[in-house]
């Protein structure tokens, strides 16, 4: 608020919390007019690697089999790693005669906003600041044309910083799926993920942990590669469900590196997919 506030807002142009009741100005991205997106839902991880991607992967491919209108918008602009797990090249955008960014398709219709269909090469890096990869992420929201869209994941820029913050600022969130990975502090990342979504009054829809165990090819016994996992004792901690303990699975990776996600048939996602379509 100005020093020389007069408490009219009329008279005023600045963006102060006086305007709107005392209430704070909301940071949301408008959506554009031509566009519908009914349920908007961040995927989130402590840390990058821990499979925030191949979780949101799955949680479209997922969805999409329930036929429910598909879309990511992958906001990890410094790794967007999704075209690549649905096999699209960077020549997958179009644009409308108004200017408007058209998403990519994938084979099963899933709709796909992501840096790296914007670049001349998938290998060329994106080398930009923070407040400009903020930016892009409102521009894959506001000028891009999502066409009555059920559901839409977000594949969150890693961590709790500057940037994942405004991303969670400025999409209407429905909720949000936390990922982790038994090798990580998961207590820690649980906490800062969980302080966050309260702070920006989301809803946190429950966490997966990626990279669970995995099961011998002879016997089926399940390993704990990365020790005894304590994602329950946590979950319970906090009052959040345990959506999904994914595998480590050599046919993940296969799939994720050929293009083929949409193609893994599998039931893990089960769960976190009742919870999502029930919103
Ligand atoms: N459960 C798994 N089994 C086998 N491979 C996996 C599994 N989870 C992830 N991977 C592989 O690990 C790599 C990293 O996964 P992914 O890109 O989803 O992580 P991320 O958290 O999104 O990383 P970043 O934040 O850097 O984008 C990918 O090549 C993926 O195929």
């Amino acid at each position: 608020m100005s020093e020389n506030c007069t408490h009219d807002c009329n008279s005023c142009g600045e963006s102060c919390s006086s305007r709107n009741g005392g209430q704070p100005t909301s940071l949301l991205a408008p959506l554009n007019p031509a566009s519908s997106v009914k349920h908007v839902i961040g995927v989130v991880s402590g840390k990058g690697g821990v499979g925030k991607s191949l979780v949101t992967a799955l949680m479209a491919v997922k969805i999409n089999e329930k036929g429910k209108h598909t879309a990511i918008l992958d906001a990890d602009i410094t790794g967007p790693s999704i075209p690549k797990a649905f096999g699209l090249g960077t020549d997958g955008l179009s644009v409308t005669e108004d200017g408007m960014m058209v998403p990519a398709t994938t084979a099963t219709g899933i709709d796909i906003m992501s840096a790296n269909l914007l670049l001349d090469k998938d290998t060329d890096p994106v080398i930009w600041r923070g407040p400009v990869i903020a930016g892009a992420v409102k521009q894959f929201w506001s000028d891009a044309l999502w066409k009555d869209v059920d559901y839409m994941f977000v594949d969150m820029p890693p961590g709790t910083g500057d940037v994942p913050l405004t991303v969670f600022q400025s999409l209407p969130l429905s909720g949000i799926i936390i990922v982790t990975s038994p090798q990580e502090l998961v207590s820690m990342i649980v906490a800062k993920a969980v302080n966050m979504a309260q702070k920006m009054n989301v809803p946190i829809l429950g966490l997966v942990e990626n990279m669970s165990y995995l099961s011998c090819p002879d016997c089926g016994k399940k390993i704990s590669v990365f020790g005894e996992s304590h994602i329950d004792e946590i979950a319970e901690q906090y009052g959040i469900p345990v959506l999904a303990k994914i595998p480590i699975d050599p046919k993940i990776a296969e799939n994720v590196d050929a293009g083929t996600v949409e193609y893994l048939k599998e039931d893990w996602m089960e769960t976190a997919a009742e919870k999502v379509l029930a919103l």
